[in-house]
């Protein structure tokens, strides 16, 4: 893998996508610095050989040109503390300004460039935009893991202007060495356990795990559409209707592959999705009509953690149910400890990330498991087996534009 350990940066300019797209909350505060924490290797490699280093990132999805909601100005004041010295703004992510300031770059400094989406070319994957950023440096190195499954012109476009100086950073390859472990050299009994909100987002991957795993557990939102699709009663709950009939489906292939797939067998319901609800615990597929499932019950906490704590490999994707409130956290909470347990004894756990990682990070959990992932929908689409645009751009060995 052509890791930018292939590289002396001294005297180069790195332009390098990374994924700070991070969440904000009303006073523009960093609520989880995960995925800038996880750039930092690379950009602290490139700037001790002696480079200077122009970082280029999106944020949100900024619907219409310029929105200093969207401004990656906020993030200047955290990043410069974690990299332990100053960073250079651009407000305009190509253009003479940005030109000139990365021109005006010594070894050892860093430039930030703004939001990347206040181009509607960036997503678009318009080479011309991708040409003009590519003037900004002399070397491109994509470390944006969480934005690989992505065709834009920062993430693969632009490396066409950089035939033989393309690199990957530490973060990229790192994830997609442990994504490659879970896949490919996983320790047995392998145990994966999916949850979050709709069974819809996650079939590629559950589809494709039944051919790896040892035991597939189900929690969360989605696990009330197989309680349904059962004949049970499952109230105001989550569900998707028109995935019933594929989630029998995904049962009866669980039983072919001898896959132990494992269900909630109680539900903590709530009278109303709010953190002062009434609740009360109920038997999966009993909850009466005007109530909703809005975690795992304490039997199938019990359950769940059981079969962690024997796995030896252990792949997370979404929490087991609304965590964000803290009377629905305890069956998540659960599964995170028998993560951390397993983990203490020798298994390797990974973190999809987005929720499950927020999650996570919100028990104090980050550092007690193997790795946790920055990408979410990267995550996932590399795992379902997708070639994703950002790591395909740096491995093809094209020769200039084409
Ligand atoms: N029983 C439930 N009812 C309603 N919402 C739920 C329930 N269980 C979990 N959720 C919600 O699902 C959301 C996460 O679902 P989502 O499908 O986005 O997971 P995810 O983002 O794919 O996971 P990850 O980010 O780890 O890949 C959380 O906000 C959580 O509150
Ligand atoms: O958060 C993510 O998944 C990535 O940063 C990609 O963002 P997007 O889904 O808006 O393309």
């Amino acid at each position: 893998m052509n890791t930018i350990d292939f590289l002396n940066f001294s005297g180069k300019k790195a332009l390098i996508r990374v994924d700070f797209n991070v969440p904000l909350d009303d006073h523009f505060n960093i609520t989880d610095d995960n995925r800038m924490v996880g750039a930092v290797p690379t950009i602290e490699k490139i700037l001790k050989d002696g480079g200077s280093v122009i970082l280029m990132s999106h944020l949100g999805r900024p619907k219409d040109g310029p929105d200093d909601k969207y401004s990656l100005r906020h993030i200047v004041k955290h990043l410069a503390i974690l990299l332990n010295r100053d960073v250079h703004f651009a407000p305009d992510c190509i253009g003479e300004d940005a030109i000139a300031k990365s021109k005006a770059l010594k070894s050892g400094e860093v430039l930030l460039l703004e939001n990347l989406r206040f181009y509607k070319e960036e997503e678009k994957g318009d080479e011309a935009f991708a040409k003009k950023l590519a003037q900004l440096g002399d070397v491109y190195v994509n470390d944006a893991f969480g934005t690989a499954h992505r065709a834009h012109a920062s993430t693969a476009i632009i490396a066409k202007f950089f035939p033989d100086a393309k690199y990957f950073g530490y973060l990229m390859a790192g994830e997609l060495a442990n994504a490659e472990k879970i896949l490919n050299h996983a320790e047995r009994p392998f145990t994966a356990i999916m949850g979050g909100a709709k069974v819809s987002d996650k079939i590629l991957l559950i589809e494709k795990l039944l051919e790896k795993v040892d035991n597939l557990i189900i929690g969360g939102g989605m696990a009330y559409t197989f309680a349904k699709a059962q004949g049970g009663q499952i109230g105001t709950s989550l569900c998707e209707d028109d995935k019933m009939a594929l989630a029998l489906e995904l049962m009866e292939k669980a039983k072919q592959k001898k896959v132990n797939l494992i269900l909630p067998v109680d539900t903590i319901i709530a009278d109303a999705f709010s953190p002062d609800a009434k609740t009360a615990v109920v038997k999966t597929g009993t909850i009466p009509s005007d109530w909703m499932g809005l975690d795992i019950g304490p039997e199938t906490a019990k359950l769940f953690s059981e079969v962690i704590k024997n796995s030896k490999t252990i792949l997370w994707n979404g929490p087991m149910g609304v965590f964000e409130m803290d009377k629905f956290e305890v069956g998540t909470k659960a599964v995170a400890v028998a993560v951390v347990e397993a983990t203490k004894n020798g298994a390797f756990s990974l973190i999809g990330g987005g929720d499950s990682a927020a999650a996570v990070s919100k028990f104090g959990f980050e550092d007690q498991v193997s790795y946790v992932s920055t990408g979410g929908g990267a995550l996932l689409e590399y795992m379902e087996g997708k070639e994703l645009p950002g790591v395909k751009a740096i491995y093809h060995s094209g020769s200039g534009p084409e």
